[in-house]
Order: C-alpha cells, then sequence, then structure tokens
C-alpha cells in the first residue's frame, strides 16, 4: 500500500492547484453519492456493505484534517474563490456548487437542484432556495462593490422549484444607503416563469469597508 503524502502538506504552486482540482472532483462524486442515497432501492443487505465501504473511505480522509473548510482566498487567475464554501465551494460536497457571472445589470445563474434537495414532495426545499438566493444576493453586493453580510432576507414562494433541470437565478443591487445595500432577485424557469423571489438587506460591516470596493474587480 501506498502512502499519498501530497494530501497531508500544505503545497504551493501548480502542485496546491492540482491537488484542489482533485478534491473539487472528490466532492462532485460525493454529490453523486449523496443523490445515489436519496433515490437507492437497493437491499438491505446491500444498503449495510456499502455502509461499511463509505465508513471506510470516511475514515481515510480523516487521516489527516484541516481544523475549517478551505477559506476566501485569491485564486492564481485574480479572482476570489471560495472553495469550502456551503453554496459556491466546489470543494464543499454540501454546495451545489453555484457558479455565478456578473452581468450589466447585477449577477445571473444556471443552477440546477438535485434529488437530494427535496422538501416538499418532487421539489425543492424552500430554505434551499433562499440559501442560493442569500448567496447570489451577496455576490451581487460584492460586485457591486458593496461587499457585506445579511442583515434581511424577505423570500416569496410563488411556485414549486423543480430539481433536475437548469433554471435561471439572477440579483441586482436597488438601492443603497450608507453601509446598506438592498438587493432584489428572484429563481425563474428559462422561459421566465418565477418560481422564487426574495429581496434582502446587505450591511457592510465596518471592518471589511476598506476591501469593500476593490473586491468588486475579483467577483
Ligand atoms: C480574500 C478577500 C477577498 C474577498 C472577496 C469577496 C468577494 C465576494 C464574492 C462573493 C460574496 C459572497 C456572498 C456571501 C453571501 C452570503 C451572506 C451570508 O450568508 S452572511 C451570514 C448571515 N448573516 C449574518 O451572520 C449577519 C449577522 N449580523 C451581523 O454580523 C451584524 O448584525 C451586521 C454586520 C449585519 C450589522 O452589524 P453592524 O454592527 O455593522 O451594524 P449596526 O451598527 O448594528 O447597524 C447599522 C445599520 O443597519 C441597521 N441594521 C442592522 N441590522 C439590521 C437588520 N437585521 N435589519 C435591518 N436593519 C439592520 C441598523 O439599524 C443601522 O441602521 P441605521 O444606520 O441606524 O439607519
Amino acid at each position: 500500500m501506498t502512502v499519498e503524502t501530497a494530501a497531508t502538506e500544505e503545497t504551493g504552486g501548480s502542485d496546491r492547484e492540482s491537488r484542489l482540482a482533485a478534491l473539487g472532483v472528490l466532492a462532485e462524486q460525493v454529490r453523486e453519492l449523496m443523490d445515489a442515497v436519496v433515490l437507492t432501492d437497493v437491499a438491505e443487505d446491500e444498503i449495510a456493505r456499502v455502509t461499511e465501504e463509505v465508513a471506510v473511505l470516511t475514515e481515510r480522509l480523516r487521516a489527516a484534517r484541516r481544523d475549517t473548510p478551505l477559506q476566501p482566498e485569491i485564486a492564481p487567475d485574480g479572482s476570489f474563490r471560495h472553495l469550502g464554501n456551503a453554496v459556491a465551494g466546489d470543494c464543499n460536497p454540501y454546495a451545489l456548487p453555484l457558479k455565478a457571472e456578473v452581468t450589466p445589470d447585477g449577477v445571473r445563474a444556471e443552477p440546477t437542484f438535485r434529488p437530494m434537495h427535496e422538501g416538499p414532495p418532487n421539489s425543492v426545499h424552500g430554505g434551499v432556495t433562499a440559501m442560493i438566493l442569500d448567496h447570489l444576493f451577496g455576490t451581487a453586493a460584492a460586485a457591486a462593490g458593496r461587499l457585506g453580510m445579511t442583515a434581511s432576507l424577505t423570500v416569496r414562494y410563488r411556485r414549486p422549484t423543480p430539481y433536475g433541470r437548469p433554471l435561471v437565478a439572477d440579483a441586482a443591487v436597488t438601492r443603497t444607503e450608507g453601509r446598506k445595500t438592498w438587493v432584489d432577485g428572484r429563481i425563474a424557469t428559462p422561459d421566465g416563469t418565477v418560481l422564487v423571489e426574495a429581496t434582502g438587506l446587505f450591511i457592510t460591516p465596518t471592518a471589511w469597508l476598506p476591501a469593500s470596493e476593490e473586491v468588486a474587480d475579483r467577483v
């Protein structure tokens, strides 16, 4: 049996990027596993065998542990990334992950929810769609040079949100006042039927003010 030393060391440059890419592939495989768990119909003895194998894999990953998920950083291309984030982090299996692009009006994404996001029968849990909008709104605020934390989020659920097909989400800053930024946005079907819409208030903590404008170019 060989020992993977690269996985236990904090390496720099392309070695580190290569290892992070591998971690991203693992995270995506775990998302597939999570969907497989919620959809499986195999027999009980097979469930027990798979459970044992997953427990073994869990222990292998625990052989070298960090104290926290991967933290926010500037990627080699100069963009901001937070690989351990629960919504957008490529290396966090809990994350969709959400890929937001900056548009002339704000930000936009094409999320596809998964069976593991089930809330009401055959549709996505409202807490999950709210979480996605929260993050997208924060990204819209940051892209406008107004990095902030969510102070409030008001969500209106118009139609059940389906999983398994691409949807469209967008968000834009509607108003600013001192450290406060209001953001509106929605999740809709590609043909424009609104499923969830929301309004959020984001507040820039005083300590974040110096970084706030610089961040806009990195989103
Ligand atoms: C390597 C670095 C590069 C970085 C690059 C970044 C790129 C970005 C890209 C991607 C962005 C990612 C996007 C993430 C999005 C997700 C965001 C979340 O999920 S955040 C987690 C949930 N939210 C919390 O945990 C907040 C907890 N609350 C707090 O920390 C504080 O309450 C905070 C910061 C919100 C406000 O605290 P205070 O001390 O700064 O503000 P005070 O002085 O109390 O109030 C200021 C004004 O705001 C009003 N205010 C405060 N809280 C309010 C509230 N909840 N509702 C309404 N008004 C409120 C007050 O009444 C006051 O108003 P008056 O100035 O008097 O008019």
